[in-house]
């Protein structure tokens, strides 16, 4: 989870790839009106949000009824967001931190994805970060792949995995 730029869909494959389970890109759930919507600049509200949140806790669920684990990017922005996607106890939240300078050169270094960077502001405005009663880990975004990767070694493994 994180805002737009902070490096989920990175950290994302990295992990699924390292753990050899299956990687849900959150991009790729959205209702195709979403991506029209964000890729002219217009910020998505929960109305939109909802559908799109939906899809994606139907994946948890299958994973959650097969026992078997997944990696899945979305934003997960708010606290309601992360409620709807899901609370169980086998279901981590890996935010992605990362200050705003940061995360406007890196949106700004992408090319050819739909997100432009002028809506970075709205989805800062928009993240509520997760409390203490949420099961979450807070990662500096700001490191390489191979260090984030091996601090959620030392707290997570996936399920069955001999790690
Ligand atoms: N750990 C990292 N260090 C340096 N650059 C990174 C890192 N992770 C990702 N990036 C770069 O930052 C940019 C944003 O990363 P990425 O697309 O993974 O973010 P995202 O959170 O999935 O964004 P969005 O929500 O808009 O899809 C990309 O150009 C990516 O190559
Ligand atoms: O507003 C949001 O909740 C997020 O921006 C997601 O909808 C996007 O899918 C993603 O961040 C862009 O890749």
């Amino acid at each position: 989870m994180g805002v737009s730029g902070c490096g989920k869909s990175t950290l994302g494959a990295a992990l699924a790839a390292h753990w050899r389970v299956p990687f849900y890109e959150g991009d790729d759930y959205h209702p195709p009106t979403n991506i029209e919507r964000m890729q002219r600049g217009q910020p998505l509200e929960d109305c939109h949000r909802l559908p799109w949140l939906h899809n994606l806790r139907e994946i948890i669920q299958k994973h959650l009824d097969q026992k078997s684990s997944a990696v899945i990017s979305c934003s997960g922005l708010k606290r309601i967001y992360r409620e709807l996607l899901g609370r169980e106890s086998n279901l981590w939240y890996l935010w992605l931190d990362l200050p705003q300078p940061l995360l406007s050169t890196r949106l700004q270094n992408r090319h050819g994805h739909f997100m432009p960077a002028s809506l970075l502001h709205s989805q800062l405005a928009t993240l509520e970060a997760p409390t203490p009663d949420e099961q979450f880990l807070q990662l500096d975004a700001s490191q390489p792949t191979p260090l984030m990767l091996a601090r959620i070694d030392q707290l997570l493994k996936p399920v069955g995995s001999p790690l």
